[in-house]
């Protein structure tokens, strides 16, 4: 195919970055990042411990400005169309000890810019707000769990409720800041299962540190550490393995680590092979 035709054909990215910088006071974070996602993709972002993967999100979000270049989300500036994005954040406002039900938490969905101790406390919902919110807990696999109190679930539970939270809107882009974190193998299943169910035109950004689960499930990686390298597929290049550990001589450890990793990477997203159905019986639904 030759470039013109592919052109043709390439669905127009929703999130674009051009020459991007970003830099903390004195100390650049991330350098010279240019990233397209085109709509409907699922994107893992991985790379080591400070690699500036939370700093690439909050840049998406609007939540910080460029030192240099350009951000544009669905065509304008980030932060411009808050209610068409989900994010569920690496550190969330869920103390284990707030008292109030999921329903409820789901509902805080709905506010602007909502915390937990948000502006609506106190509102009444609708109808309408609450067959939303059964809706996203559907969705999350978490519709059992309405009447049950925050304190009182697993830390896979929680999560599952913060992404019903940030699924309420029916968002066209959802940004998972590592939701896998802490939550055994079956929660990370029934998590991936939930984000590979979502509607075909639901863009999911996700970052973690998980390369293997994460390979199954996802239609495009990036990889962050101060630089920024895009495949797409689940394939893990070796300049990606550079850029996130880098170079290892052949006989080290870490370098055959490494290359098993390249070679063992699945080529196919074998989770969407099952979207629409309970698979594991994690007990969502997609419709
Ligand atoms: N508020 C801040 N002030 C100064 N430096 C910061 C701040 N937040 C992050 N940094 C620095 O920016 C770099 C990127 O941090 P970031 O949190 O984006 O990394 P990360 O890839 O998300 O890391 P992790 O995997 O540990 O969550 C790090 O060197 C970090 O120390």
């Amino acid at each position: 195919m030759d470039a013109h035709s592919q052109k043709a054909i390439m669905p127009e990215p929703i999130i674009q970055l051009r020459n991007v910088a970003f830099d903390f006071e004195n100390t650049r974070a991330l350098s010279d990042i240019n990233i397209d996602i085109a709509r409907g993709e699922f994107i893992a972002v991985i790379g080591p411990n400070g690699g500036g993967k939370t700093t690439l999100m909050r840049l998406i979000l609007g939540l910080l400005t460029p030192t240099e270049g350009e951000v544009r989300i669905f065509g304008e500036r980030p932060g411009t169309n808050p209610d068409r994005i989900g994010y569920v954040p690496q550190h969330s406002n869920t103390s284990p000890g707030f008292p109030a039900s999921v329903e409820q938490v789901v509902l805080m969905g709905l506010a602007q810019g909502n915390t937990l101790l948000g502006k609506r406390r106190g509102i009444r919902y609708t109808r309408e707000e609450r067959a939303q919110a059964e809706h996203a807990m559907r969705r999350a696999g978490v519709s059992d769990l309405g009447k049950r109190r925050l304190n009182e679930l697993s830390g896979g539970q929680r999560q599952r409720v913060l992404i019903a939270r940030a699924l309420i809107t029916q968002p066209e882009l959802l940004i998972l800041d590592e939701p896998l974190s802490n939550i055994d193998p079956y929660g990370r299943q029934c998590i991936l299962e939930t984000l590979t169910g979502l509607d075909a035109q639901t863009t999911v950004v996700m970052v973690s540190h998980d390369l293997g689960i994460t390979a199954n499930a996802v239609t495009g990686i990036i990889a962050v550490n101060r630089f920024a390298l895009a495949s797409s597929g689940a394939q893990l290049t070796p300049a990606m393995l550079d850029l996130m550990y880098g170079i290892h001589e052949a006989g080290c450890p870490v370098h055959s680590l490494l290359q098993q990793m390249v070679e063992t990477m699945p080529s196919e997203n074998k989770l969407t092979q099952t979207q629409g159905k309970t698979a594991s019986g994690c007990g969502h639904d997609t419709h």
